[in-house]
């Protein structure tokens, strides 16, 4: 049964206007209501209308966000339009950026932002077939309707055997991330030393490996003795976890005693801080990120870094992803590539069912995924 078949039996109740039989004061709607699973074969074809489950943000994170801070609700969906499409869900990432973002751009009630892999199960667009997958950008929801101007195609060349999953992470959005923060922003030349926290992450262990895939001696950071395995495991040069070092600074020195050419900085704080005393002259800092500071309730407030900024002459640029979108086909094509070729390796932390998407949220930011977090519809 597919995910589309199991929606329609579970999650389908009759809404709509303008259909004798499916006209929202019929008694017959009352009826669909009530037999909810079996009302779907009752109901005249043209006039379905479907809901949707949806997670909203409740109230607005304090700290660590809580699961009382998220509220789950079901969403009317209007009949398809001519050129509109219905969507289900498939895969849905959870990534750090939906935490300070969540702040700036949502008010409470509003649907949680984020992106998905998602399958086209209606069409009323000729562009768009039934069974296509997208990856969309309309946040923590199992259904929406589409005009198709806010979808993105998976590559022509995307094999049926390599999960569709990966493209909310290492042919996505973070593994772009990690091509345009070490191409573009720390313009990684061969022989150099590239240092990356968070390094067992999504971004991270992007990162790493295509730093060794240009050709550069690579160290990272994780929380875990497991994450540390792991980075070994995937090509990194030196690996440690910074919760049980007895000196970050001491850690640093040890796996590069020359220093870092490269900085991709996914952490910022106190980490940044203590790094930024390791590059070598004339190195790059590519501020990807400051995961250590979106949960705090207060502002935390580093030593600043003028001073080696100035004495090494350093080069210290923030991004966002999105700003480099005109690099997004080259950067899809390349990573696709590396990954076929088993250059790249991955490693998903796949939740399954909706309903756990505030856990695996949450558990994300504490560090619980190995690799890409994502929830399995
Ligand atoms: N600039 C941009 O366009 C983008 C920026 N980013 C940023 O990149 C970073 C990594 O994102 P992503 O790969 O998706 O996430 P990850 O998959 O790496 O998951 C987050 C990880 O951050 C680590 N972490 C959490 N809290 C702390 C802390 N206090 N100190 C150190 N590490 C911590 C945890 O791993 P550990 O076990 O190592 O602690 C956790 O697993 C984030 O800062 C994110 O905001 C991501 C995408 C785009
Ligand atoms: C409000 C202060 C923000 C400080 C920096 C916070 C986070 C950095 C970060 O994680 C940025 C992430 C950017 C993500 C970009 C794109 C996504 O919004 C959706 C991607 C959709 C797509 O291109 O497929």
């Amino acid at each position: 049964m597919s995910a589309y078949q199991r929606w329609v039996a579970s999650d389908v109740v009759i809404r709509s206007s303008g259909c004798l039989f499916c006209s929202p004061l019929t008694p017959y709607t009352a009826l669909a209501s009530s037999l909810a699973p079996f009302s779907i074969s009752l109901c005249c074809s043209f006039c379905r209308m479907v809901t949707a489950k949806v997670w909203v943000l409740k109230k607005h994170f304090e700290g660590f966000p809580k699961p009382s801070d998220f509220e789950m609700k079901q969403v009317a969906l209007a009949n398809l339009k001519d050129g509109e499409l219905l969507l289900e869900s498939v895969f849905l990432s959870v990534d750090p950026y939906m935490r300070p973002y969540s702040k700036r751009d949502m008010k409470e009630g509003d649907v949680m932002i984020g992106t998905q892999v998602a399958r086209i199960v209606e069409s009323k667009n000729p562009a768009f077939a039934v069974g296509t997958f997208v990856v969309a950008n309309r946040g923590w929801r199992t259904h929406f309707i589409s005009d198709g101007k806010d979808l993105n195609l998976l590559p022509a060349s995307w094999p049926e055997s390599l999960p569709k999953s990966l493209a909310l992470g290492t042919v996505g959005m973070p593994g772009l991330t990690a091509y345009v923060g070490l191409f573009e922003i720390c313009k990684m030349k061969p022989g150099e030393t590239v240092l990356v926290n968070a390094a067992a992450g999504a971004v991270g262990s992007v990162v790493g490996q295509l730093a060794k895939i240009g050709g550069c001696k690579v160290v990272g950071c994780a929380g875990s003795d497991s994450k540390v395995a792991y980075l070994k495991n995937i090509g990194f040069d030196e690996a440690f976890n910074y919760k049980t070092v007895a000196s970050l600074d001491e850690a640093l020195r040890k796996a590069s005693p020359d220093g870092y050419d490269c900085f991709f900085d996914n952490v910022g704080g106190e980490f940044a801080s203590i790094a930024i005393n390791h590059m070598k002259k004339f190195g790059r800092i590519a501020v990807c990120g400051a995961i250590s500071q979106y949960n705090d309730s207060v502002p935390q407030k580093g030593p600043y870094i003028q001073i080696p900024m100035i004495f090494n002459e350093l080069s210290m640029k923030g991004f966002i992803v999105s700003s480099w979108h005109n690099h997004r086909e080259e950067g899809v094509k390349a990573l696709l590539k590396w990954v076929l070729e088993g250059k790249l390796k991955y490693h998903e932390q796949v939740t399954e069912r909706f309903e756990n998407m505030p856990a695996a949220f949450i558990g994300m930011l504490k560090g619980e995924n190995l690799g890409k977090a994502v929830v399995k519809v």
